[in-house]
């Protein structure tokens, strides 16, 4: 715990990195994935669960919360920690990307975006300077930029206006953050999947000294190879003594591969909102819940996880809840995920700090192949 953010780095292995990120409210450590807290809720889970899991910070969403239950009223209520009871770091999306993919997005210009509310269709117009606002009435420790993430495949020429103008909004969000000793504002690297307009992102992203920096416009329905250059070609540009934040990703996979290019903060709904559909996420692969083979399976999802939703519970029962929809079948699975995403990045941790995450990655990788027993 300090007064300020700090980023230190504990080790390394090739690129992969074991670091911690320490904060008035806690320390992360990294490798960190970051569950999802959209609207306040880590969904069909209790947060002292979450944390019980190994999480160290959450996620919260700008854009969900601006509508309701409105920054305002969330700053009388106490902020954010208060009102949801999680007394450990939060981090919060500045909202570009939601109003995007969620919501009636009617002008995006200089200025900042316009879009009707998807949850009373009530116009609302965004600045980087109220998005930067809005965080700070959530009392959030690390606040993003606003940026424009292009979905992709998009020509180079939105591509570049899209980087530019996110560029100009890094500066605008910088000036509105201001100096806060115990908070920090990241910036997000764009350029969609075009070399020369990520390393300038980058490049003028850096010049900017802020605290952390994000790798944006990815795991937008690219392929995995595509993902995986784009994170060699940006790295390349930034920092190495500033954490490295990559939005929207991903699954197991995509995460070891990535923590092997240099990669430190994740976040993904995959693990919750998949749970909640009848997916599990195991030692040895996915498991759909919902496939009838499992209707009389008495093993549990792994009888050696130390997760009761993975080691006391049948498979026969979780097909059966997903099948009725029953609202536990969503929590037992939730909590499977998430103590399967925490254990492994803590084992990811673990192998970098004693040098043999290549071999980590690989036994991980194989077991998932040889499926399920
Ligand atoms: C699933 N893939 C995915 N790709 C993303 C790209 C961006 C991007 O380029 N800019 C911003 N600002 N956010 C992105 C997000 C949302 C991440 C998030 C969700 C919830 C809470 C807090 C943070 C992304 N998510």
């Amino acid at each position: 715990m300090t007064e300020t953010f700090q980023f230190k780095l504990i080790a390394t292995d090739g690129k992969a990195r074991r670091g911690e990120v320490s904060m008035p409210r806690g320390t992360i450590r990294t490798p960190a994935f970051m569950p999802v807290g959209t609207v306040g809720t880590v969904k069909a889970m209790y947060l002292d669960q979450v944390r019980e899991l190994g999480a160290d910070i959450i996620l919260g969403n700008t854009y969900h919360l601006m509508l309701r239950p409105g920054p305002e009223r969330v700053a009388r209520l106490g902020g954010l920690h208060e009102l949801i009871r999680w007394p450990h770091p939060i981090l919060t999306d500045s909202g570009g990307f939601q109003v995007m993919s969620l919501s009636g997005l009617r002008k995006l210009d200089e200025q900042g975006v316009t879009f009707k509310s998807h949850v009373d269709g009530a116009l609302h117009h965004m600045s980087p300077e109220r998005s930067i606002e809005i965080q700070g009435l959530l009392d959030s420790d690390i606040q993003m930029q606003l940026d424009e993430c292009v979905a992709l495949p998009a020509s180079p020429k939105e591509i570049e206006r899209a980087m530019e103008m996110s560029l100009r909004w890094a500066e605008r969000c910088k000036v509105a953050f201001g100096d806060q000793p115990g908070k920090a504002m990241f910036g997000i690297v764009q350029g969609g999947d075009i070399p020369h307009l990520r390393e300038r992102s980058a490049q003028a992203l850096a010049g900017l000294n802020l605290k952390g920096y994000a790798i944006g416009g990815l795991a937008v329905g690219e392929p995995q190879e595509v993902m995986l250059d784009m994170i060699d070609t940006t790295i390349a540009h930034m920092p190495s003594e500033k954490p490295r934040y990559l939005m929207g990703v991903g699954t197991p996979d995509d995460m070891l591969k990535s923590v092997a290019r240099g990669i430190d903060m994740f976040d993904c709904v995959m693990p919750t909102r998949s749970g909640r559909h009848g997916l599990a996420f195991t030692r040895r692969g996915r498991i759909n819940l919902r496939n009838a083979r499992h209707a009389e399976d008495m093993r549990p999802l792994d009888e050696e996880s130390n997760c009761p939703a993975a080691r006391d519970y049948s498979r026969a029962y979780l097909h059966h809840l997903i099948r009725a929809n029953e609202s536990l079948g969503g929590m037992l699975l939730t909590w499977n995920n998430l103590a399967y995403y925490q254990d492994l990045m803590a084992g990811i941790r673990k192998a970098i700090e004693e040098g043999r995450f290549a071999d980590f990655m690989a036994e991980t990788q194989e077991e998932w192949a040889r499926g399920d027993l």
